[in-house]
């Protein structure tokens, strides 16, 4: 039995239980082993009460649907799942680099090619979750991570929606929201497109673009698209160029997924193989 195959009910004395890895939206992640196979995972144990007590039922659901639906080099897999009384436990990928966050905070700002190469590794995996009808809405460096390869893995879907429709609901922290979310207004799939100019800002100079003292001026940098880029790090014309070109309030305007890829910055820098060599 491979840890792929669907079928087979798991259970969790098919797993040896590893070290915490951190938390997740709903729970704890574990490192965990299948006994049979020795294969690795990421194990989120959630227990059901705190999602009866906030009635995310529907939202956990969902975020299960739709990362067991995708599959794709630079989305984490959801293998499968199984439940006790009180528990949920999803069997996840396990990323074996760890949080892209922490190799931002260690590194204070990426270098270009390395930025580039993961703008280009999220914009694939974006145009693959928007042709499924999936906006993720929540891309920010905490919900990315890094595989053995030093490949980035989008995780945490728990508040993407499967829609063809527009969406009105709040979510993630401010920094990463645009205009048409912070206005609470209705969104489409432009949102993650505005998130790709505020992540790669934030690689390249190691902190967001409207970064502020309080969550009320954040909102208003956004509302006034009040970006300036800093004169250290010394940052390419290119680069800035495409940064401008997401960060544009009216969505419509904002460079799309594949323009992005086309980018003579994103082709100059980034590794096609999604792989940054050091
Ligand atoms: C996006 C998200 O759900 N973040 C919260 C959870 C924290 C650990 N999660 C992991 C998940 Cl869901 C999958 N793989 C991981 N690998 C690691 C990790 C590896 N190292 C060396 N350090 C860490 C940490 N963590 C994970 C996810």
């Amino acid at each position: 039995q491979s840890i792929e195959t669907s079928k087979k009910k798991w259970s969790i004395s098919d797993f040896d239980i590893g070290k915490p890895l951190g938390k997740g939206k709903f729970g704890r992640v574990y490192l965990a082993r299948e006994t049979k196979s020795k294969y690795i995972v990421a194990l989120k144990v959630i227990f059901k009460e705190q999602i009866e007590k906030y009635r995310l039922h529907h939202q956990l659901r969902r975020e299960m649907e739709i990362q067991t639906s995708l599959r794709h080099p630079n989305v984490l897999r959801l293998y499968g799942w199984f439940h006790d009384a009180e528990r949920i436990f999803l069997i996840l990928e396990y990323a074996h680099g760890g949080e892209l966050y922490r190799q931002l905070r260690k590194l204070g700002h990426l270098s270009e090619r390395q930025a580039a190469t993961y703008i280009a590794s999220l914009t694939q995996a974006l145009a693959y979750c928007h042709e499924k009808d999936v906006i993720h809405r929540d891309i920010k460096p905490e919900n990315l991570l890094l595989d053995h390869e030093g490949r980035l893995k989008i995780a945490d879907f728990g508040w993407s929606v499967q829609s063809r429709s527009k969406r009105h609901t709040m979510c993630g922290t401010l920094d990463y929201l645009a205009p048409e979310m912070v206005e609470n207004k209705a969104h489409d799939y432009a949102v993650d497109n505005w998130t790709l100019g505020v992540l790669c800002y934030e690689f390249l100079y190691g902190a967001p673009p409207f970064e502020a003292e309080s969550q009320t001026d954040t909102f208003r940098r956004i509302m006034k698209i009040d970006l300036s880029f800093p004169s250290t790090p010394d940052v390419s014309a290119e680069a800035k160029n495409l940064i401008t070109r997401l960060l544009v309030k009216d969505s419509s305007k904002r460079l799309s997924l594949h323009k992005i890829l086309e980018h003579p910055w994103i082709v100059k820098n980034a590794d096609p193989m999604g792989i940054c060599p050091k």
